[in-house]
């Protein structure tokens, strides 16, 4: 029997100690080495790469903060982001992943679902409702604080939600997993119309975008939620039951906001700005009401492939 020496169970230590940190170094781990929450990162993508988006980058910015600053959460937090189409709502998610993961959406604790890529057959709702909640628990137990985003909400079958309606819930764990370090966000167009007539109502008083606030918008939303029986959110009466910690209202995006998401997209390829470039592109877009021809139809989502012809 040959007894350990100290030099070499502190070699053998330190070669474990340099291993896992090596592994830690290279792999994405559920610490703090990859998962560590910025607030002043996300405050400054948001209010630098975000355009004509004030109330949502508010609401956004405190809700998040609040929340990872808070050691006991009573539950998960669940946000909900709803506007038109082409508004920054996965824009804005992926502002958010940034803050927290290291690898941003490429990080493995961050899981995207999409209505109609994960979820396209009706008939296999019941199959598709215990795979979700297969998915969301493995996670969960792997790593707390994973993030899930469903893209498409309005899109989703009623029903699919409530198979993970439980984890949303107050619960201080459910067969020994805990949910409250984990966040859910929801991604839906549903009240971006009623959004749009709150925005053309101050419009058309004279008064400042920037006048508008989280309480004009937050009616028009919840009742446009709560009225669309096609909603994925109907079924699982996530707003009953107010499982949703904040809606969050994305406003139609205006010419000059469409122009400053052109100049961004220039300079993000490297190319030198060009007002003139941008304006003539945004102009040729389509924008409603018909008349007043105020908001961008499909906001800044196709802008990048609409600036290659201008260029
Ligand atoms: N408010 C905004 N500020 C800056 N860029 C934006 C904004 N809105 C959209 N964009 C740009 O347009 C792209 C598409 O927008 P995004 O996918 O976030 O829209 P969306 O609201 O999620 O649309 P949809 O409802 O159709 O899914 C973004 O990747 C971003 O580059």
């Amino acid at each position: 029997f040959e007894p350990v020496t100290t030099s070499a169970f502190f070699g053998v230590a330190g070669v474990g100690y340099l291993g896992n940190k090596l592994y830690k170094y290279l792999f994405e781990t559920c610490d703090d080495q990859w998962i560590r929450f910025n607030s002043s990162n996300l405050e400054l993508a948001l209010n630098q790469k975000l355009f004509g988006q004030h109330v949502a980058s508010r609401v956004v910015l405190k809700t998040l903060t609040g929340y990872m600053n808070n050691p006991n959460p009573k539950k998960p937090l669940v946000l909900s982001l709803h506007g038109w189409t082409g508004t920054g709502k996965n824009f804005v998610s992926q502002l958010i992943t940034e803050s927290i993961y290291h690898k941003g959406m490429q990080s493995g604790f961050v899981h995207l679902f999409t209505a109609t890529a994960h979820f396209p057959h009706q008939k296999h709702l019941e199959i598709y409702k215990e795979q979700l909640q297969m998915w969301v628990k493995g996670n969960v137990t792997k790593c707390p604080r994973s993030m899930f985003i469903f893209d498409e909400m309005d899109k989703m079958q009623a029903g699919l939600i409530d198979s993970i309606k439980p984890y949303l819930d107050y619960y201080e764990n459910l067969d020994g997993v805990s949910y409250r370090q984990a966040i859910f966000i929801f991604l839906s167009n549903a009240g971006g119309e009623k959004i749009a007539e709150v925005a053309l109502d101050f419009w058309n008083k004279g008064r400042d975008r920037e006048e508008i606030e989280l309480k004009d918008l937050e009616m028009a939303v919840t009742l446009s939620v709560f009225n669309n029986k096609q909603s994925g959110f109907w079924h699982a009466n996530l707003i009953d039951k107010n499982l949703v910690d904040v809606y969050v209202p994305f406003l139609p995006l205006e010419l000059k906001h469409v122009v400053q998401c052109g100049l961004a997209e220039m300079a993000s390829r490297g190319i030198d700005p060009d007002q003139d470039v941008v304006e003539r592109m945004a102009k040729d877009m389509n924008y409603f009401p018909k008349e007043e021809r105020l908001f961008a139809t499909q906001g800044c989502k196709v802008i990048s492939s609409r600036l290659d012809y201008y260029i």
